[in-house]
């Protein structure tokens, strides 16, 4: 099995293998400078207030770029094209409330004014990240675009 962020250790939780996985389609929207967009949890939802990449999960028979486009086009009012979906990482982590496999996608064409839907607030934020708290399945994407910015000297 792929390597499981375990977030709020602390807290318990269901065995690994009792529990269903829930697939989420995460978009990495990017700026021409590289700045991403980051939103923040709207209130009533578990971890309400923490930063994100945009999001959702997948409906029954939906595929990863679909679920994105229609997530996106739900929070945000933005429209896009599955084919400029570019799937990135898979990373699985165990929360407390959930055991989710994030398909993370880069994106950096759509359509469309930014309009917070759900009450969120958003941020174009570059590295370091200057907003907190971030969602604990957010965290490795900060490792890896800096990883990438490393690699292509940027
Ligand atoms: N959108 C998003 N979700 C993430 C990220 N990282 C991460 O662990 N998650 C997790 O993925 C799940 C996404 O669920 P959600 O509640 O945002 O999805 P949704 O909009 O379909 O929820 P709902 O329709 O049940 O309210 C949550 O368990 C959330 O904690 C991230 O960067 N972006």
């Amino acid at each position: 099995m792929a390597e499981v962020l375990k977030a709020d250790a602390h807290i318990q939780r269901e065995a690994l293998g009792e529990r269903p996985v829930v697939d989420v389609a995460v978009g990495v929207l990017l700026q021409p400078d590289d700045r991403f967009l980051l939103t923040s949890r709207p209130a009533g939802k578990v971890y309400a207030g923490y930063w994100e990449f945009p999001g959702g999960k997948l409906e029954a028979g939906e595929g990863v770029a679909d679920a994105l486009a229609r997530e996106l086009h739900e929070e945000l009012g933005l429209v896009i094209a599955p084919a400029d979906v570019q799937p990135w990482r898979e990373q699985l982590v165990d929360y407390p409330h959930a055991l989710v496999r994030l398909h993370f996608c880069k994106l950096r064409a759509w359509r469309g004014d930014l309009q917070m839907r759900e009450g969120q607030s958003f941020v174009w934020s570059g590295l370091p990240v200057s907003v907190s708290p971030l969602l604990p399945g957010a965290m490795p994407v900060l490792e890896w675009l800096q990883a990438e910015r490393l690699l292509l000297n940027k």
